[in-house]
């Protein structure tokens, strides 16, 4: 794999090739899948994750199903359930949401003919990918830019959480390919990445991105990122997410919250880099974001050790809410919202 440009989603005409994440950094491990099962089997165990990223390869699964139904009568209503599967996987990235709805159209103009339209599916999936991969680098353009404008000339170092890079994504990244191009270019000097419980994916998937790049970065645990804020050298914490409302409250992974106010106290400025897929803007506020809950075992194990004892409840919301209030801009491949609000955000997204 190419270490600047690369994909962890891979196309081979008959099948889905998907880097399996649950395995890196240790492997390198591709796993081949030919169903809408598979595909959705694939979102919900974290083989693949991020927002951009499960959004895509859920448009794959649907041709997977469509050539799956090849030659049948009733094709039209096997894919229809092969989608409404897929949608099933995760509730909060709205990505999935939106890349289904696409392919669904796709499909629907089809609906009176003999067989699924593949063709037709294969592009409009390849297009999904194409379009993810150009916005992100859109999105790291305009926010070099707002960072030189509002930080200065001086080198400085940020925080991120999560993984919000090429594996999450098309290609490049949102919030991490922001980061890149700001190390590429000399802008930022230091990358502080929170380790992201449970699943560690800064610690497993941000890092092994970053070192690739061989860029500057420390890992730390979450409850060390206020202290690190407070000795005064990061300037912005950076993060993608899964869901914005249309009064720009941000569902991302579980922690960004406590970050974002720990941002304000210490006066980090926050950046959320989001494609207008993210954009949900039938929920009007954060409270309403539907916010996914996984398995308390995910918690209570440290791999396959139980470190908390047998017989007690866990609690394992895997997204958090940050208020729009703060977050001082969000960066899309259309620009930039400063002091995102109910109006700036529809003016922004509709317009
Ligand atoms: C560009 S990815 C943005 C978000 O999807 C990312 O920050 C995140 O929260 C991913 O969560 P995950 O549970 O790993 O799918």
């Amino acid at each position: 794999m190419s270490k600047t440009s690369w994909s962890a989603i891979c196309w081979r005409n008959v099948s889905l090739s998907l880097l399996d994440q649950r395995r890196l950094p240790a492997e390198e491990v591709w796993l081949e899948l030919t169903s809408a099962q598979d595909v959705a089997d694939a979102i919900r165990d974290m083989v693949v994750r991020g927002a951009p990223a499960i959004g895509i390869t859920a448009a794959y699964g649907v041709v997977l199903g469509a050539i799956n139904q090849k030659g049948q009568q009733k094709w039209y209503g096997m894919v229809v359930r092969d989608i409404e599967q897929l949608a099933a996987s995760r509730p909060t990235a709205v990505n999935l949401f939106w890349a289904l709805e696409r392919m669904k159209t796709v499909l629907d103009n089809a609906r009176d003919e003999a067989s699924p339209p593949v063709a037709a599916l294969i592009e409009e999936a390849r297009l999904i990918h194409e379009e993810d991969c150009a916005n992100n680098q859109r999105m790291s353009a305009l926010a070099l830019s707002t960072m030189q404008h509002m930080s200065g000339e001086d080198p400085f170092s940020v925080m991120t959480h999560c993984n919000t890079g090429a594996l999450a994504t098309g290609g490049h990244g949102t919030a991490l390919g922001i980061i890149k191009a700001g190390a590429s270019c000399g802008m930022i000097e230091h990358v502080h990445v929170n380790e992201t419980r449970p699943w560690m994916q800064g610690a497993r998937l941000t890092s092994w991105e970053l070192s690739r790049e061989n860029i500057p970065l420390s890992l730390n645990v979450e409850s060390a990122a206020a202290l690190i804020m407070s000795k005064g050298n990061v300037k912005w914490l950076i993060v993608g997410a899964d869901r914005i409302a249309a009064n720009g409250d941000v569902a991302n992974k579980i922690g960004t919250y406590t970050l974002a106010i720990a941002a304000r106290y210490h006066g980090v400025k926050v950046m959320v880099a989001a494609p207008l897929s993210s954009f949900d803007l039938t929920i009007q506020s954060g409270g309403d974001i539907p916010v996914e809950e996984r398995a308390g075992e995910e918690i209570m194990y440290q791999g396959n050790t139980r470190i908390a004892p047998e017989n007690i409840n866990a609690f394992n919301p895997v997204f958090d809410i940050t208020p729009a209030a703060l977050i001082d801009v969000i960066v899309t491949e259309k620009g930039v919202i400063a002091q995102p609000t109910q109006d700036n955000i529809k003016n922004h997204v509709r317009v």
